[in-house]
């Protein structure tokens, strides 16, 4: 693959993105690989300079790798003797240009892209399952958790961010249409519009699931409205849109689909009981509740509008995922689906078998309580989790082990005390990726918010232990629930991901060493 320096030049003009540029007669004007980290260049290079802890030294130890060519919003005296693109927003330029580099791969795939603030993995996962039934496996997928891009073992690997940098994106979509694949899923954080990587890109579905206050604070989003505005940018970028009509600011998330999207290719769902008698639009779709308890979730999906019937894909629906918000997620799925071209049965067969790594993982263990592990980790989600956890069973006693990361979603924390004061008996305030804060000071912090009189808390900082105390101290009919990490290999401690065996690993150990079972969490 390579870009020669003439296409560079017309797509950043083309975009006014150029300020000026400085070409070299005397070096190559082929450009033959791209990169934005300077550990990682080969010859004829080119190289992006790019983020907050951009260094221009990285720039020089470039060059030295054998970059011809860099791009950077000013000139660098260490780029001289490089071709030199001065350009006004270096990530939309990295966007642009490595598209261009691998050779527009999303035109190759169906692309289906989805938003919320929670149930994005899921969904997501849900989508893969489902697509995978028709089109033989070939679904690509990035989340949070994995990215595939193939079929083979090797092809599936876990993600670092939820929505990759732009160059590691087109990347990534160049191999998966390399490696046959048809489809592709993709998660769209807030961040992944803020940082511009899927600027430019279109998608075939669009969906946006719901939205609550979270990823506020230093190095994320200044304040809500940032965080809406771009969330909202998935549905303006996308051709058909999937909306909740249940979400918060649905006004706003409406009116951003309609800016570039025509009202017939908007598609609202909702729970059959959900009114709102401000709402101008027809609910195109209904989910109501056949059966939802510990061993599975069933529900319905009812096509109500005259566009919603010409898909075929009411009927009921099974999920292996419990919790009742895993409706609303699997609704929005079967939607997309239906307009990818699947029909009722394949749909459902699909979704019937999906599980998602360290979302709603339980064990029923014989002596002590249900043990779920869960990657809840803010308040609307631990909201959800409790709420589900006490409809289903009938005001269980609720233990919860939980802890916030350092450094990052600071406004999360009093979602914590209040999510706890809300629904759980005992807390275990623990640790979960401090980073440079003090884990003690995050748990007192969240302690602080707590309403003793109804919440028992004890701080255990080893978080092993936090869990092996809430399962040993259940007994039958409790709820033990071990949120915010999922399937997590890792603690973050101060700029390190600190080996951690997981919450699965830790529960199982307890369970068995407690119970003498050897027995397998389930979703
Ligand atoms: C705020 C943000 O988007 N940060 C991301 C961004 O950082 P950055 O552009 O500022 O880059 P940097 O890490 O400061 O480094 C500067 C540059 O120097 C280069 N470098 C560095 C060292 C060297 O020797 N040579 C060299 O060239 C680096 O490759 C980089 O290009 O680019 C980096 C990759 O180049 C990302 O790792 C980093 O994600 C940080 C770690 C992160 O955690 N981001 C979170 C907030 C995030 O994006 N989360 C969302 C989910 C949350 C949501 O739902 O909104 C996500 O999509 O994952
Ligand atoms: N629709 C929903 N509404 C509220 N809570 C949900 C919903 N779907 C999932 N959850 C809860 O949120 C947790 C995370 O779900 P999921 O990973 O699908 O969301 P996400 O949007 O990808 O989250 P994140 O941005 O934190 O990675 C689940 O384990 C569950 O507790």
């Amino acid at each position: 693959m390579s870009i020669s320096l003439n296409t560079c030049i017309l797509i950043l003009k083309e975009h006014h993105l150029l300020k000026s540029s400085a070409v070299q007669d005397t070096v190559p004007s082929k450009m033959e690989y791209v990169s934005y980290d300077s550990r990682d260049v080969h010859t004829n290079t080119l190289f992006f300079c790019k983020g907050a802890g951009f260094r221009p030294t990285f720039l020089s130890m470039a060059k030295a790798n054998g970059a011809n060519c860099y791009v950077a919003e000013q000139p660098y005296p260490e780029g001289k003797g490089m071709h030199a693109l001065i350009v006004r927003n270096v990530s939309k330029a990295m966007a642009l240009l490595s598209a261009a580099f691998f050779r527009f791969p999303q035109d190759d795939l169906y692309l289906i892209a989805v938003t919320g603030t929670k149930g994005k993995t899921t969904t997501a996962y849900f989508l893969k399952g489902m697509l995978d039934q028709v089109n033989g496996g070939k679904t690509a997928l990035i989340s949070s958790v994995n990215t595939v891009v193939g079929q083979k073992k090797d092809d599936t690997f876990k993600s670092s961010l939820t929505t990759p940098e732009s160059l590691d994106l087109f990347r990534d979509m160049r191999t998966a249409v390399d490696n046959g694949m048809t489809h592709m899923v993709m998660e769209v954080s807030s961040q992944a519009y803020k940082k511009n990587r899927v600027f430019g890109l279109t998608y075939d579905l669009g969906f946006f699931l719901n939205i609550t206050p979270d990823h506020i604070g230093p190095n994320e989003h200044p304040n809500f409205a940032d965080y809406l505005h771009c969330k909202l940018q998935l549905l303006v970028n996308a051709r058909k849109c999937i909306i909740n009509a249940q979400t918060d600011h649905f006004d706003e998330v409406y009116a951003a689909a309609t800016t570039t999207t025509d009202p017939d290719s908007i598609y609202l769902f909702a729970a059959e009981k959900f009114t709102n008698p401000n709402l101008k639009q027809t609910i195109d779709f209904r989910f109501a509740t056949e059966e939802l308890d510990m061993a599975q979730t069933k529900f319905q999906v009812l096509c109500v509008s005259d566009k919603a019937k010409k898909l075929k894909i009411a009927g009921d629906y099974q999920l292996k995922m419990l919790g009742d918000f895993n409706e609303s997620n699997g609704t929005a799925a079967v939607i997309g689906a239906g307009l990818a071209g699947m029909d009722h049965d394949d749909a459902a067969k699909g979704i019937s078998q999906v599980t998602v790594p360290g979302r709603m993982q339980t064990e029923v263990t014989k002596e002590h309580g249900v043990v779920v592990v869960d990657y809840a980790h803010n308040e609307a989600s631990m909201m959800a989790l409790m709420g589900f956890m006490q409809r289903e069973f009938n005001n269980p006693k609720i233990i919860v082990v939980v802890g916030a990361p350092g450094d990052k979603g600071i406004s999360r924390r009093p979602g914590f005390s209040h999510s706890l004061n809300a629904y759980a008996d005992k807390a275990f305030l623990t640790t979960d990726d401090p980073g440079f804060e003090d884990p003690k000071e995050i748990a007192q912090e969240i302690d602080a918010g707590i309403d003793h009189s109804k919440v028992d808390v004890t701080i255990e900082l080893d978080r092993k232990k936090a869990i092996y105390d809430a399962i040993s101290m259940s007994n039958k009919g409790d709820i033990v629930l071990i949120c915010g990490k999922g399937e997590d290999g890792f603690q973050k401690v101060r700029g390190v991901d600190t080996p951690y065996p997981s919450d699965i690993t830790v529960a199982q150990q307890a369970i068995d060493e407690l119970e003498g079972q050897k027995e397998h969490f389930r979703s």
